[in-house]
């Protein structure tokens, strides 16, 4: 079977969103997928982002990771995507971007990717379900094939159980219960395996 090709997409203000990328990379890379993680282009004005220290450390710790291209969508089989809540809703950086992915739709480009999203919040009912599943209407429109996690593993409920995508939920410190990590890597896990017959079925 040919490698599977994961891009891992994210945007991240304080760090979450980036070490839930972090994670599920590593257990995508475990199963021998090739993987890159990628960050969607910040847009937030400079003295918005300084008024907020964690913000500011996270974006000058983020330097390293490589700005997201269209190339890295085209190139990927797989797609997971990391987006904190924003008004029960998807990061408009995050949006931005997929806003910038008409070209490839146009070509046809983003058709059978297999597609999976992740969201986190500071409350549990704070719109974590629905932020994920507003990425998914923009993922049916691509064509993809939405790979949701369901109660497939016992890491989910574990995790809040949110059968959409995994959540974390974080605290006003930033902080979230690590287990949660063990969804994230699931989740991973499964869009590698669904990738990897998908395309020994489409023999591409
Ligand atoms: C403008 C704004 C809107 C937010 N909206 C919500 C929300 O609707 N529900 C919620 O629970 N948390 C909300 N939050 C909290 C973020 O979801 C939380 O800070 C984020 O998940 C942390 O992810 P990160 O560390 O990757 O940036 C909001 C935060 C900001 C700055």
């Amino acid at each position: 079977m040919s490698t599977v090709h994961l891009t891992i997409l994210y945007y991240s203000s304080t760090g979450t969103n980036y070490t839930m990328a972090q994670t599920a990379a590593a257990a995508a890379s475990e199963l021998g997928a090739e993987v890159r993680v990628v960050r969607v282009a910040e847009l937030a004005p400079q003295e918005v982002i300084a008024s907020n220290l964690a913000w500011k450390a996270h974006v000058e710790k983020a330097t390293s990771v490589p700005i997201a291209t269209l190339d890295d969508i085209g190139w990927a089989d797989a797609v997971i995507i990391s987006t904190p809540t924003r008004f029960g809703n998807v990061a408009s950086q995050l949006k931005q971007f997929l806003d910038t992915t008409g070209s490839l739709w146009a070509q046809g480009k983003l058709t059978n990717k297999v597609v999976s999203a992740m969201t986190s919040a500071s409350n549990l009912h704070g719109g974590q379900e629905a932020t994920v599943l507003s990425l998914y209407t923009s993922m049916y429109h691509w064509g993809a094939i939405v790979v949701a996690p369901g109660y497939t593993d016992s890491s989910i409920a574990a995790a809040g159980g949110n059968p959409y995508g995994t959540s974390l939920t974080v605290d006003i410190d930033g902080k979230f219960d690590i287990n949660g990590l063990e969804a994230v890597k699931h989740q991973a896990r499964r869009v590698v395996t669904v990738a990897g017959a998908l395309k020994k079925g489409f023999n591409v």
